[in-house]
């Protein structure tokens, strides 16, 4: 093990001492200055990239029949002198055996070795033989290393499971398929473990998505809290973690009730907000501007053309309205030269009657236009390109244009929209009145969650497609997302290179798609590969099977999961209504003694948060809201009043699923004494 320790030590220096000089080395120019910051950059990039995987390094080792032996680690390490690496990274296919051989399928594997590093001293060895050979001296065979990960304590933040992804986690992670990948999988069964792993997996194998980058979406900041250390601890620090919110860069303050947030979610917005800009970019009407001492007047046919021709132009109001006006410029000096074609054939035919000479023979048409600046002299002499920069500049121009055409800001859109009793009836008529008057805001309200995709959306009408895109996008929760939330993503993948995870078992009250193929199809129609995860590595069998009859109602046709684990039975707890947060203090109180060290929740009806915060329960437990608890996991976790989060909000019985599918080893209700 020293030997590969020593090796990373010497390139973490390395990359330092080379980061030094660069940073020493005199500038001759800007171009240069440029570089060496650019070049810096990469090797501190590259310094955090080898400190980080220093923990657990190495995690497998393999042991081919024919005697040769690899060591799989977080990343790869090569010395020049030998051809085989000294650290294989495990994303690399030298590496695939160590996840993908079984005794059935050995893939020339004699050993399958798991290792356990602390500093950079071995602690734990377990070894898998799969060629059928009896074990010897040297192999450690006993209980596995995923039994041990699974009974480990929870920390309140997850941690990559790189050393014992299993096979059908392992076929996602590694897939060469680099459309849209989408896993289904009920509780527990790794989705957050696969997507992230996917992530890594991405960043490493292909390298122009991993140049693009890559983007990590979860549902709320406790979420991305929760994963935050995952992909760092495999070397990577540059993918993107973000909200939905955070995305579209929006600060909220409000909160929307859930059938608000839910039809906000519908994708009949985004036609509402497109029909209402429409309306702003001239919608009948001609156009008539000052040039000079003459007015220059355009038919609404050729106002129209110019509107229709800018819109097919630019993406985006704003840059489109910049189309527009040199369109409509353009067909002013049209005008023009029309009209002094006219002219001048008027002054050539009357002078031909007076003079007897063909003016054209001494001039031509082209020598007519001169020099000259739009209200000097006779029109023969205007020049009509000094005309149109003129024009381009035009205050008086502009001012016309801007009433055909206003320039718009997102909030401008989405407030002419919501604002607006009858904006809201003429262009959301699927809606009923009541459902209306849910979206109908006061202009100077503050912003909610919901409202983020729609100035999400509305930036885009409005100013174009984002600036920053992704390579590939990495949903989790991915049930969660409303139509108006996949469109941002969506729009920021313009490669359609995803992967989603997510249960609709799971699904939220604001979400609006009740599966895969309604999410999607607007997207990618069924141009989707769906994975499914059947084996929960969280939930024991015990409470998997309490929850089977809720699962059957909320999601009647979704497989049930089972699990590799067994444990307490969950047990039930009665109390008085007005005793109910007092158990729980009891019930926790109970379980820290029973079980120090281990990580508690409580789940509760978001209503009930802060009578628990106010009891203290936060010093035994982390108190979560129910709305909030998609993805968490704890040791022990007691869910208060189960009734209450069932009903608390539609679709409640989700909510309570979600709850009572959190603990790893125990998990105690407390519902009201009848
Ligand atoms: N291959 C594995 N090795 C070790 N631990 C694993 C493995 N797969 C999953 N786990 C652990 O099982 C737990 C559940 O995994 P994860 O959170 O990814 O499941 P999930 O399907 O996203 O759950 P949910 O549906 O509740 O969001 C986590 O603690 C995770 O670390």
């Amino acid at each position: 093990m020293s030997s590969v320790y020593e090796l990373l030590t010497e390139r973490i220096s390395e990359a330092r001492a080379h980061r030094a000089s660069v940073l020493r080395a005199p500038a001759e120019n800007a171009g240069e200055a440029y570089e060496r910051e650019n070049t810096a950059e990469r090797l501190a990039k590259e310094i955090g990239r080898l400190e980080s995987a220093e923990r657990g390094l190495v995690f497998g080792r393999i042991d081919r029949a024919d005697g040769m032996a690899l060591r799989i680690g977080r990343i790869g390490l090569h010395t020049q002198q030998d051809d085989l690496p000294l650290l294989v990274d495990w994303r690399a296919n030298a590496a695939r055996p160590f996840y993908e051989a079984t005794p059935v399928h050995p893939m020339g594997l004699r050993r399958r070795r798991h290792l356990r590093l602390e500093q950079r001293t071995v602690v734990s060895v377990s070894d898998e033989l799969l060629d059928g050979s009896a074990p010897t001296d040297e192999d450690v065979v006993g209980d596995g290393p995923l039994t041990e990960a699974l009974s480990a304590r929870r920390t309140g933040r997850m941690h990559a499971a790189v050393a014992t992804l299993q096979a059908e986690q392992d076929e996602i992670v590694r897939s060469a398929h680099r459309g849209v990948t989408v896993v289904q999988g009920g509780p527990g069964t790794g989705k957050t473990v696969v997507a992230l792993h996917r992530a890594a997996y991405v960043l490493y194998a292909f390298p122009r998505a991993a140049q693009e980058g890559v983007l990590v979406v979860g549902p709320n900041a406790r979420f991305l809290d929760y994963i935050s250390q995952v992909l760092p601890s495999l070397g990577e620090n540059d993918v993107a973690l973000a909200t939905c919110r955070e995305l579209a860069n929006v600060s909220t303050e409000a909160v929307d009730s859930f059938e608000t947030a839910r039809l906000k979610g519908g994708d009949d917005l985004a036609d509402a907000l497109a029909g209402l800009l429409r309306r702003h970019q001239a919608p009948a009407g001609d156009f008539t501007v000052r040039v000079g001492r003459e007015a220059v007047r355009l038919p609404g046919e050729e106002v129209a053309a110019a509107r229709d021709a800018a819109v097919a132009a630019a993406a985006g109001h704003n840059p489109a309205r910049r189309v527009f006006k040199e369109l409509l410029i353009d067909a002013v000096t049209d005008a023009m030269r029309r009209d002094m074609g006219d002219l001048l054939e008027r002054i050539d035919a009357e002078s031909a009657m007076m003079t007897g000479l063909d003016l054209d023979r001494f001039t031509g048409v082209a020598q007519r236009r001169t020099e000259g600046t739009p209200d000097a002299g006779p029109a023969h002499e205007v020049d009509l390109d000094a005309v149109r920069a003129d024009l381009l500049d035009d205050a008086g121009v502009d001012r016309a244009v801007e009433v055909l055409w206003p320039r718009l800001t997102p909030d401008d859109l989405v407030q002419a929209l919501l604002t607006d009793a009858d904006a809201l009836a003429e262009h959301l008529p699927r809606l009923s009145a009541q459902e209306r008057s849910l979206l109908l805001r006061g202009a100077d309200s503050p912003w909610s969650d919901a409202d983020a995709p729609l100035l999400d959306e509305a930036a885009y009408l409005v100013d174009g497609p984002p600036e920053r895109t992704y390579g590939h996008v990495v949903v989790d929760e991915a049930q969660e997302l409303t139509a108006m939330q996949w469109r941002m993503i969506v729009r920021r993948c313009p490669a359609r290179a995803m992967t989603l995870v997510g249960d609709f078992a799971q699904a939220g009250p604001v979400a609006t798609a009740r599966d895969w193929k309604e999410a999607l199809g607007p997207h990618v129609g069924a141009r989707f590969r769906l994975h499914h995860l059947t084996v929960s590595y969280r939930t024991t069998q015990e409470i998997l099977e309490s929850v089977r009859d809720l699962l059957a109602r909320i999601a009647p046709d979704h497989r049930p999961t089972r699990s590799l684990r067994s444990g307490e039975r969950p047990r039930t707890v009665t109390a008085p209504v007005d005793g109910l947060a007092a158990a729980v203090v009891r019930e926790l109180g109970a379980q820290s003694t029973a079980h120090p060290g281990e990580l508690l929740g409580v789940i509760c009806a978001d209503a009930r948060v802060g009578e628990l915060a106010a009891r203290g329960v936060a010093h035994h437990a982390r108190i979560v809201p129910a709305s909030e608890a998609r993805g968490l996991e704890f040791d022990g976790v007691v869910v208060m009043d189960p009734e209450e989060i069932s009903t608390a909000r539609p679709g409640g019985e989700r909510d309570l699923y979600v709850a009572l599918t959190r603990a790893t080893k125990r998990l105690c209700t407390i519902t009201v004494r009848p």
